[in-house]
């Protein structure tokens, strides 16, 4: 069963057309990774994706619903580009305020967001208000409350910006495991070394499919040893 699907989307705003034509399917248990140069469509999918945005054309379903569809989303991990954070609570007010939002049962709440916080190593910071976390600080705050219902699909809009390079790791060994008990990630990402992570690619480029498939497969086909270089490549044909 395909977890997500897209189908022949297109979405414009106003006269700019930002989505053409765009299809894909992410499978259970697959990391899929849109990459795709800045302004090529990616938070616009990402948002049709978890019913934030209405498609012009086409159509998109979450677990073989169409969306938006609120139950569908309480099965959806989101992680947004930019944090949406209450500044004012402790991390932990703010983690026990989307548990009961999210209807975590009142036992397992205080282990969940335990839990959640020790995966961005974050447990230590809890009593600490948000306004005072750094900006990586607050993504991983972040990615935390996306974890926190422990979802089957994560749609995540650039989880790593702003983390450095030994917890970039360390989240990108969370996401493998997540994955590999079943979860299906989608994730969206400037970074290269964690698009070669992902098992799938879709490859966004002025708002269409430029390509997808494995990171492998992607280098064989446009005869390269780098995902970035098969952009260069197509911006350079385009001329
Ligand atoms: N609400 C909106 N109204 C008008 N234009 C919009 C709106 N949202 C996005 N756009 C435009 O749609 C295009 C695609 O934007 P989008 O945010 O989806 O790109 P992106 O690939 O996520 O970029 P980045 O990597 O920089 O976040 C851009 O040209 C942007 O200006």
């Amino acid at each position: 069963m395909d977890v997500i699907q897209i189908n022949d989307v297109g979405k414009s705003f106003g006269k700019t057309e930002v989505l053409h034509d765009v299809s894909f399917q992410i499978k259970k248990g697959e990391i899929v990774g849109l990459i795709g140069p800045s302004g090529s469509g990616k938070t616009t999918l990402v948002k049709a994706i978890i019913g934030m945005e209405k498609v012009d054309s086409g159509n998109v379903s979450v677990f073989d619903k169409g969306m938006p569809n609120r139950e569908i989303l309480s099965r959806i991990g989101y992680m947004a580009q930019s944090d949406a954070l209450y500044l004012e609570l402790s991390a932990e007010q703010q983690m026990m305020f989307f548990a009961k939002l999210y209807k975590v049962p009142k036992n397992e709440r205080k282990e969940r967001i335990l839990a959640a916080m020790k995966l961005v190593d974050l447990e230590k910071e809890m009593k600490k208000r948000v306004m005072n976390y750094s900006g990586g600080m607050k993504r991983r705050l972040s990615l935390a409350m996306a974890l926190l219902q422990n979802p089957d699909l994560l749609v995540l809009d650039e989880p790593t910006v702003g983390i450095d390079p030994r917890l970039r790791k360390e989240i990108w060994g969370e996401l493998t495991s997540l994955k590999e008990q079943g979860k299906s990630i989608l994730v969206t990402t400037h970074v290269m070394d964690e698009a070669e992570r992902c098992d799938r690619l879709v490859l966004l480029l002025d708002g269409t499919v430029l390509a997808s498939g494995s990171p492998s497969e992607l280098k064989e086909r446009f005869q390269t040893d780098s995902i970035e270089a098969i952009f260069l490549q197509k911006k350079g044909s385009e001329g």
